[in-house]
């Protein structure tokens, strides 16, 4: 198809889009924010009509600290599906990773930024497996930052209940780079231990600004990916280590979460974390728990929250000493200011599914995220 007129379509369907959304009261900006195989992603406003229709839209937008559903609306029609969701208004990791890479002019994240995001990630993760749910598409795209510098996981496409037994699964799912060795060679796989590949290839990006094994060709990729990671002069030995043991071939022999948390490289980040904690929890409460955003539950629900990570690295840091339990917490390095006992400042939620989150935003903004349904592919 000509430009001309591929570009008159684009612009006949932007303007459906327009006025799709604004009968379901919201405005929708040219700003695309973003696009993936099956969405595009527009910056939108609600209107004040919708406002007035939709009691925790409003008072989210109005900035109060509250729980906020982060998928607030799905509206629908033959052609096309529209998720109006919160803005992270950071952008995703890799953005994070190359706008930092040119600040620095050097590829990469710092190690303590990487630690510091990596823990959150972790923390994310061990939630989704400690209720069954895998991702299958961990990535730096799928990665989102909040304004607070605060992780968001999202893009929840490809998940799955693979149920608390690990049983195996056998879609091909997720984007090569980041895919594990096991589900390249269509074997069957254990869906947590791809997802920890996953984490390693993530934890490289993030770290040396590449990806660690970059080839079109499956069977050339399995060939990178036997030969192992490559590391530049001057990443930490640990950092290499923590990496070696996520990227290893064999997926029972790849380190589990409860390892990424306890290892050596990530100690800074417990640490800190664990001295924080310790100072939130109210001293005569019986059953110490560590509250997270990351949670889809409300802040008040009487339900325990899913094994955290202070429980998957209290064994690690018993008889470390915690100079500051009785005064203020210190924050880790690089962390974002925290409310009450929210300590890992962690935020999960997903563009797929209706979960919950505990955030705040500041910004009247919105965000429309728009999705063909199948047999209109791709959207326009
Ligand atoms: N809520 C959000 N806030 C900020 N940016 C977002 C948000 N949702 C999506 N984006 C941006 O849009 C991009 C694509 O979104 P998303 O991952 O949902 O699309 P997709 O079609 O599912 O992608 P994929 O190709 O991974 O399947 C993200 O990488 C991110 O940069």
């Amino acid at each position: 198809m000509k430009a001309a007129s591929r570009q008159k379509l684009d612009q006949r369907a932007f303007l459906e889009q327009v006025h799709e959304c604004r009968d379901n009261g919201y405005l929708l900006s040219s700003k695309k924010i973003g696009s993936g195989a099956f969405s595009k992603v527009y910056l939108a406003y609600a209107t004040q009509e919708r406002m007035r229709h939709n009691c925790k839209l409003a008072s989210d937008l109005r900035g109060k600290c509250h729980t906020m559903v982060q998928l607030y609306e799905t509206f629908a029609n033959s052609r096309r599906t529209y998720l109006v969701l919160e803005l992270a208004a950071h952008g995703n990791l890799l953005e994070h990773i190359n706008a930092m890479s040119a600040h620095h002019h050097c590829p990469g994240l710092e190690e303590e930024e990487a630690r510091r995001l990596l823990w959150q990630l972790v923390s994310a993760v061990a939630h989704c497996h400690n209720l069954g749910i895998v991702h299958r598409d961990l990535k730096c795209e799928n990665i989102l930052l909040d304004d607070r510098g605060c992780l968001k996981l999202s893009d929840f496409g490809f998940a799955n209940w693979s149920g608390l037994k690990n049983s195996l699964l056998s879609t091909f799912c997720g984007s090569v780079a980041y895919t594990a060795p096991e589900i390249l060679m269509s074997k069957k796989y254990n869906g947590k231990q791809a997802d920890l590949w996953s984490l390693g290839v993530t934890l490289y990006a993030m770290v040396t600004g590449k990806l660690p094994f970059k080839e079109c060709q499956p069977h050339r990729m399995l060939y990178l990916m036997r030969r192992g990671p490559t590391f530049q002069p001057g990443l930490s030995p640990e950092c290499q280590d923590l990496i070696r043991g996520l990227l290893q071939l064999h997926p029972r022999a790849r380190l589990g979460l409860q390892q990424v948390a306890t290892h050596h490289w990530m100690l800074p980040a417990a640490h800190a974390l664990f001295c924080t904690t310790l100072c939130a929890i109210p001293e005569k409460t019986e059953k110490p728990q560590l509250r997270t955003s990351l949670h889809n539950v409300e802040p008040n629900a009487d339900s325990d929250p899913p094994r955290s990570l202070l429980q998957l690295w209290r064994p690690q840091l018993q008889g470390t000493s915690c100079e500051s339990a009785s005064g203020p917490a210190p924050e880790p390095p690089g962390a974002c200011p925290r409310q009450g006992a929210d300590s890992a400042g962690l935020e999960l939620w997903s563009t797929e599914t209706a979960g919950r989150t505990v955030g705040r935003s500041r910004h009247p903004l919105l965000l429309c995220s728009i999705r063909s349904v199948p047999g209109h592919y791709p959207v326009s």
